[in-house]
This record gives C-alpha cells, sequence and structure tokens, in this order.
C-alpha cells in the first residue's frame, strides 16, 4: 500500500474554474481585480495550500487563518476567501481578497463547487455515533469489495482508495479535504464512498456540501462532554446528519433509548436494528456463536428475509456493527441476498480492522490491542472477552488528557470491575500532567475493587511488560487505548509509539513470538 508522504488526497487532474465564476455564484464582496484568474483548489490551512489554490482564512480558537496570508501567497495561493475581520488582515496580501460573512458556514457549498463533487457522486455512506464509526465503515467497505464494488474510505485511522492510503488526522477531514477527496476517489472510479461522521465534524460543517445517500447510526453513550457538556447537547449535534438536507434515508441501531430517539425524530426514513430480543425494530440481529476472534450471527428483516454470517473479530459489539452495515447496504439498493450469497462463497465477511479488538498473535496469552478509550467501549470489550475466555483478564489502559475528563472515573470503575489485573499508564497526556491523570484512574478502580490487583506504570512500554510478566499463557491481556495509532502525544509533541509494534516486540522478549 502505498501511504503518500505529503499527507494529501487530492484530485489529480482538478476542475479549473474563474475565480469571477466564484464570486457571482456565490455574490461575494470582491476586493481586488479577479478577471482572468483561476483557481483548481481549495485549502484552509496555509501549510496545504498548492500552487492555484483558493486560501480560506477561518477565525479559529487559536488564531485566524488570515494571519497566514503571507503563507499561503508564498506556496501559491491565487485569492483569498475570510471574513470582515480577516479582510483587515489579509489586505496586505496584495492577493485578491473575497468577503463572506461567516466563511466556515459556506465552505462546505465552496468547496463541492471547486471540485464539482456535486456533479454524478458516488453512492455516499455516512457513519456516526460514539463507538463503532470506523469499525462499521471498514465493514461497509469490505462488503462492498466482497460485492465487486470499489469503495473509497475515510476513517480515524486512514482515508483509503483502492490501494493508495493516507494517515488520518482527525476522525472527519474539514470540508475542504472531505471535497478534495470525494474527487480524487471519483477520478479512481470509486463506485462508493464511505465517510466517518464525528459530532465535531457535523459542529464545525465538515460535511456540508455533501447528501449522504444512507447514513448510519451506531450508539451514543458518554464522551465528548468537554465539547458537548450534556448527553442531550451530543445527541443534539448529532442528529442533523439525519436530515433530508444531510441525507436519504439512514439506519439506526435502536437498543438504547438514544437510538430509539434518533429513529423516532428523524426527519427522513430510517430503518432500525435491535439487538434485544422481542424489541420492536425492523432488523433483528441475534448472535449464534462468539469465539476469541469470530462472532457468528443471524440478521433477520422484514419479508421473512435473513443473513447468517460471521465477523472475524472478537465480541458481539462487532456483530452489531456489521448488522449496521448490511442494512445499510440494503437501504442503498442492494439486495440481501446478494450480500448473503457473497460472503457464504467468501466463508464470512473478509474485514480487517486496524487496532479494533486486533489479536497480534497465536502463541502465549492473546494479546488485543483495542481503540477503546470511552466507558462503554471498555464495558464492551470486557464483557465479551469474559464470555470467551476461561483465563484471566488483564487489561492495560490509560485516559486522554486534554480530552473529556469527566469519563475518567467509570472508565477506572469498569476496568476494575470487569477485568481481574489493571495496569494503569499514561495514553496521549498532551498538555496535562500525566500523573494526575492516572491518580484519577487509580483512586476509582481501588474504590470499585478494593483489593484489585493493580499496577501504576507511567511508561506504556514498560506497562505492557508489566502486564506480560504476570500473565500465563491461559490469560488474555486487553491494550485498550492506542489501537491503529503511531504516536503518543506528550506536551504537544508527537512521540513515536506503535502499541502494535512494541506489543510484538515485548511477546517476542518473552519468548511468546
Ligand atoms: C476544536 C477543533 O476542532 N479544532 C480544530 C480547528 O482548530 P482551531 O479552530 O483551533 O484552529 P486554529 O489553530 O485557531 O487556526 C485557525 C485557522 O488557521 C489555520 N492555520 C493555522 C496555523 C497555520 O500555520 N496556518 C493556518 O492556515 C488553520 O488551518 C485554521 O483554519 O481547526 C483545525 C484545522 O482544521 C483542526 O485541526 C482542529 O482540530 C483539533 C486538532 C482537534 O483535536 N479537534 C477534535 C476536537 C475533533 O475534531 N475531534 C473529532 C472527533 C474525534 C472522535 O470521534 O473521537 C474529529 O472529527 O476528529
Ligand atoms: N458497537 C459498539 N458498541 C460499543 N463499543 C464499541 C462498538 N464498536 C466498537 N466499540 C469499541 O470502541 C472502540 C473504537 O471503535 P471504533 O474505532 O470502531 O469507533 P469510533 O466510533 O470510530 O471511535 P472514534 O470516534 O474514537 O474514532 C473499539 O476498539 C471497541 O473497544
Amino acid at each position: 500500500m502505498t501511504t503518500e508522504v505529503n499527507q494529501r488526497l487530492r484530485p489529480q487532474h482538478p476542475a479549473v474554474r474563474p475565480v469571477a465564476d466564484l464570486v457571482e455564484h456565490f455574490g461575494l464582496d470582491a476586493r481586488g481585480d479577479v478577471d482572468g484568474l483561476v483557481i483548481s483548489g481549495i485549502t484552509l490551512s496555509s501549510k496545504a495550500v498548492e500552487p492555484g489554490d483558493l486560501y480560506v482564512g477561518l477565525a479559529g480558537v487559536h488564531a485566524h487563518g488570515a494571519q497566514f496570508v503571507d503563507d499561503a501567497r508564498a506556496k501559491g495561493a491565487v485569492a483569498i476567501v475570510t471574513d470582515a475581520r480577516g479582510a483587515t488582515l489579509a489586505a496586505r496580501s496584495g492577493l485578491p481578497v473575497l468577503v463572506i460573512d461567516d466563511p466556515r458556514t459556506a465552505l462546505g457549498a465552496l468547496s463541492a463547487w471547486v471540485y464539482r463533487t456535486a456533479e454524478n457522486p458516488p453512492t455516499l455512506f455516512g457513519v456516526t455515533g460514539t463507538n463503532g464509526k470506523t469499525s462499521v465503515a471498514y465493514i461497509l467497505e469490505a462488503l462492498l469489495k466482497q460485492l465487486g464494488v470499489l469503495a473509497g474510505l475515510s476513517t480515524t485511522a486512514e482515508r483509503r482508495i483502492g490501494d493508495f492510503a493516507i494517515t488520518s488526522s482527525l476522525t472527519t477531514p474539514e470540508a475542504t479535504e472531505v471535497h478534495a477527496m470525494l474527487a480524487r476517489m471519483s477520478e479512481a472510479e470509486a463506485e462508493a464512498v464511505i465517510i466517518e461522521v464525528s459530532a465535531q465534524a457535523l459542529t464545525r460543517h465538515r460535511v456540508d456540501g455533501i447528501v449522504f445517500d444512507v447514513v448510519g447510526f451506531t450508539n451514543l453513550t458518554h464522551d465528548h462532554l468537554d465539547d458537548y457538556q450534556t448527553m442531550q447537547n451530543y445527541f443534539e449535534a448529532k442528529q442533523p446528519l439525519f436530515t433530508p438536507e444531510r441525507a436519504r434515508r439512514g439506519v439506526a441501531i435502536t437498543d438504547a433509548e438514544w437510538g430509539r430517539r434518533l429513529a423516532r425524530t428523524a426527519a427522513i426514513p430510517v430503518a432500525t436494528v435491535s439487538t434485544y430480543p422481542g424489541q420492536a425494530a425492523d432488523w433483528y440481529a441475534a448472535i449464534l456463536r462468539e469465539t476469541i476472534d469470530e462472532t457468528r450471527f443471524i440478521l433477520s428483516g422484514p419479508d421473512d428475509q435473513s443473513i447468517t454470517t460471521s465477523i472475524p473479530v472478537l465480541g458481539r459489539h462487532m456483530a452489531e456493527n456489521a448488522a449496521l452495515a448490511i442494512v445499510m447496504l440494503v437501504e442503498s439498493g442492494v439486495q440481501l441476498s446478494a450480500i448473503a450469497a457473497a460472503v457464504e462463497r467468501d466463508g464470512g465477511i473478509r474485514v480487517y480492522i486496524p487496532g479494533r479488538a486486533e489479536r497480534i498473535q497465536n502463541d502465549g496469552p492473546a494479546v488485543f490491542i483495542d481503540y477503546g478509550h470511552s466507558p462503554d467501549a471498555f464495558t464492551s470489550t470486557l464483557d465479551s472477552l469474559r464470555r470467551v475466555t476461561d483465563g484471566r483478564i488483564i487489561m492495560v489502559f490509560g485516559a486522554d488528557g486534554d480530552r473529556d475528563p469527566s469519563k475518567r472515573q467509570e472508565m477506572g470503575e469498569i476496568a476494575a470491575r470487569l477485568a481481574d489485573v489493571v495496569v494503569i499508564t499514561d495514553f496521549h497526556p498532551r498538555t496535562e500532567d500525566p500523573a494526575s491523570i492516572r491518580k484519577v484512574l487509580v483512586d476509582a478502580a481501588t474504590a470499585a475493587v478494593p483489593g484489585r490487583e493493580l499496577y501504576e506504570v507511567a511508561d506504556p512500554r514498560t506497562a505492557f511488560r508489566q502486564a506480560l510478566s504476570v500473565a500465563t499463557p491461559a490469560d488474555v491481556i486487553l491494550y485498550a487505548g492506542p489501537g491503529h495509532e503511531d504516536y503518543h502525544e506528550v506536551g504537544g509533541e508527537h512521540l513515536p509509539y506503535s502499541a502494535r509494534d512494541d506489543a510484538r516486540l515485548a511477546l517476542h522478549e518473552f519468548g511468546w513470538l
């Protein structure tokens, strides 16, 4: 697989568009001569400007983008779009300045216009929810591949079309990047594109200018309350995805009240999926067999349709994710019988989800690297592990710095209650004091289960080795947090650290690999 060095996912043969047409189309207040000027791209980061770009200077939390016009110009920007305050800052650049009241809300439409993404779009899938978005997106991509459909993928882990991939920084890219990515995927003849949509993406207009064919909702549980303060606000941030301005049809897991509320209040048709017997829903998924590396299930729907298949990942929550993906495909117009035939032929859903309950070796204690960093993610994976192992569960984890501190206590309690041994370590302390984060986790775990075998080890490499040192071959180690990531964020710096690579090294050191 190719991973592009400068992390660029833009069309290789972009449309060239006159700035005068843009000014007319959007009714912009143009300051400077735009006659004869053309643009071939758009970005809101001066660092990402390419020759021929329109640079959008947005007011941010730390700075106003218009401060960086000199950088944008030096890199080849042709014109600037900004607000009234930005226009003053940008005047010195000598470039034409196109003024609009709120450039952030116009960004999706501007980007769609520049990259012409509304013309002949592929089938567009959007996935939202607190946990499971990345997993559902990968499962959708895998199922489409099994059906012979080339799909582009945009997730927290990577953005990919065919064998071309770049690493993601945000879960959902900014609108300028979303539309550039769509244009690139269309050039590659993608028939479908799957985009993971975070609440922040909706709040910050990152998927504006897109009407998804089908959107899916996994669940809503405790996370991101630093951004949204209450679960109600967090729910309301997700809700707009299920409106005709943004999507044609929806699918929701309705096991919990938030999903049921979403389905009841959505302004578009929403098919419902439940994993609880007896609960009213359009589709019902029942688990047939759970093993340490596979989950088999049957999904039954309207008109006596059903599909029986398996996903090569631990956990009933993964079967739930797979059920959501299958119903999203059905809602997009794919026959369930065609999906059933494809997975039957291939012996199940052929998916690899990087860093989600990823088992990294076969001998000795089973080691899982997981991206779980919220109370519900911990519960789902620990419950699943308990059902498939007779040995002890040893859990290594930490909590993000500069992210929703209100979930830490619950994370510590759940780990102590559902695991047999806990190793508390550092996980992206960012600008916070790592010892204070660990203390909240240690105190919560100790209070929840006094006497639980517990180790506090700041360095994640040492922490994992501590877990290995107390493990027997019958035990399971769950390392929750880092998942697919290849860095550790400390004090604003990204230090190289891959939990998967280091765990393999440690297993080797201990003679298990
Ligand atoms: C809170 C938030 O969403 N912040 C985002 C925002 O930052 P900001 O408003 O602080 O921007 P700023 O630093 O003030 O800069 C203002 C403008 O100047 C531009 N600039 C800045 C510096 C420079 O040299 N040149 C330049 O052009 C910036 O691109 C920006 O447009 O705009 C930046 C540029 O696009 C984003 O990188 C940044 O995301 C930060 C890193 C972030 O962590 N966001 C999180 C909250 C987030 O969005 N998470 C969700 C959910 C993840 C999940 O599901 O768990 C996600 O979708 O990733
Ligand atoms: N349906 C689910 N219900 C509960 N927990 C889940 C579910 N699916 C996955 N998880 C847990 O959440 C973790 C993250 O999964 P995934 O990356 O698919 O979710 P996400 O919504 O994309 O997360 P993020 O927004 O943080 O990127 C998994 O590693 C697992 O621990």
